[in-house]
């Protein structure tokens, strides 16, 4: 007979079929829908290969290929360096999203990094890495949120081990978090994924206050205590203080449910930097939270498409781009969406000119929007969709609970996921931050 443990070890906690997610089945329909089915032939021949070793806990989640995969691509990597092997999943992601000449060189010239290897080394590897990664270039690392662990208060089910890396990555977090040489952003996809980008000048950043918290769900995770550890952790200590402000006047209008996700700026910000973005359009824009991530994000020549029926609430977000000086980055356009791409493309110069979109706006439009979009955005631009996984129902066999409304637009997101897998002209990256991000990278 099987004795259970008296205290959980790395084999009871890591890798739960549920992930970090609030279910098995939504960790499963990311998997199934968006990792699978794109995931080269070699490495699911790995992956397979490599769950029937003893020690298979170590494999990277596969949920982390596509979005290690994406950034290698959009950065243009060439020099990466990996430290934690195993049987080479992780790293044979890294070498099939490597140019043709992609290898190692020398010092202050590496583009990525990613570590997933002895934990309590990860510090020491950040310094040094800090120093062989260019400005502008990516260190990853993972296992960050430790099985959701580094959000327990309470730790005394936990055997020595893992309580001891569990305040490894606590210490390392809050380092990370107040690491005025990098941006971060905290991705709940495998066991945690934290991805740093060298900043070329040093801000310090702005001070954490409790009384920031705003959701307070457990968003799309496994607990509302691991999605306030990302939150206070790694999204408000980073926060401008004008979309605090923002946020916070928006959390008291009566359809506060409508503003975008807190944790779902940093992730929006970095990619915008990353794919040096300057023309962009954003379709569903409310009081203007994710407008505002976008406004900060974009260089001063900047600009942006900002596409919404109702510019009354608009108005709400208004004073804080002012405040912030980049109000003239902002084109408000009181309209449909559809209208006004479709105008954009009557004159072929705007065809492949956009670097960027983001769409937040009515569900059953997506299909179209995309459509448009890709004509719009330049060959690896970026479209972002939000609440792709609608509160995790596009996993729910049984959806009787939901009303008509939430099961209407469940159906359209469960089509919608679908297309976006198995549409080769664009390489995606769904992400359970928000309410479900998915990332698409216009191939050609
Ligand atoms: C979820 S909110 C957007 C939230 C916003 N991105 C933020 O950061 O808070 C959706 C917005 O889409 C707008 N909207 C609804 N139908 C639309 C349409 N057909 N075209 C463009 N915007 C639309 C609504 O007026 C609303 O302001």
């Amino acid at each position: 007979m099987e004795i259970p443990p008296t205290k959980l070890s790395s084999f009871d906690v890591a890798k739960t079929d549920a992930g970090l997610l609030q279910s098995k089945e939504l960790y499963q329909y990311i998997l199934e829908t968006n990792v699978y089915p794109n995931e080269d032939e070699v490495l699911k021949e790995l992956r397979e290969i490599t769950a029937t070793q003893p020690w298979s806990l170590m494999l990277c989640a596969a949920d982390e290929g596509p979005i290690m995969s994406l950034l290698i691509k959009l950065i243009n990597a060439k020099k990466t360096i990996e430290i934690g092997v195993y049987t080479g999943y992780s790293l044979l992601v890294t070498v099939l999203a490597l140019p043709e000449d992609g290898k190692p060189k020398n010092e202050g010239s590496f583009d990525y990094a990613f570590v997933d290897a002895d934990k309590d080394n990860y510090v020491h590897y950040h310094e040094r890495l800090l120093k062989l990664v260019r400005v502008g270039g990516m260190i990853l690392y993972d296992n960050t949120l430790w099985s959701g662990t580094v959000a327990w208060e309470d730790d005394s089910t936990l055997d020595d081990m893992m309580k001891e890396i569990k305040d490894v990555f606590v210490d390392l977090n809050k380092k990370l978090a107040s690491d005025s040489r990098i941006h971060i952003s905290q991705l709940p996809v495998g066991d945690g994924l934290t991805m740093s980008w060298k900043k070329t000048m040093e801000t310090p950043p702005t001070k954490l206050s409790v009384s920031d918290i705003g959701k307070s769900d457990a968003g799309l995770l496994q607990s509302k205590e691991l999605y306030q550890y990302i939150l206070e952790t790694n999204v408000y200590p980073h926060e401008a203080e004008v979309l605090k402000e923002l946020r916070e006047i928006t959390a008291t209008h009566p359809r506060s449910y409508m503003l975008c996700a807190a944790d779902e700026g940093p992730i929006m910000s970095l990619l915008l930097k990353l794919v040096n973005a300057k023309k962009t359009i954003e379709i569903g824009v409310y009081t203007g939270y994710s407008l505002l991530v976008t406004a900060l994000a974009l260089p001063g020549d900047g600009k942006i498409i900002a596409i919404d029926p109702d510019r009354s609430m608009f108005k709400i977000g208004l004073p804080f781009f002012k405040k912030a000086g980049v109000e003239h980055k902002v084109e408000f356009i009181e309209s449909i969406g559809l209208p006004v791409l479709d105008k954009l493309l009557e004159d072929p110069n705007n065809e492949g000119s956009f670097d960027y979109a983001f769409v937040d706006a009515d569900k059953g439009n997506y299909v179209n929007y995309h459509e448009r979009l890709l004509k719009l955005v330049k060959v690896g631009g970026m479209i972002l969709y939000d609440n792709t996984l609608w509160s995790g129902t596009v996993a729910w066999e049984d959806d009787s609970t939901l009303d008509e409304h939430m099961k209407r637009v469940k159906d359209v997101f469960v089509d919608l996921n679908k297309k976006l897998a198995s549409d080769s002209r664009i390489q995606v990256s769904q992400l359970p931050v928000g309410d479900g991000l998915t990332m698409c990278m216009r191939l050609h």
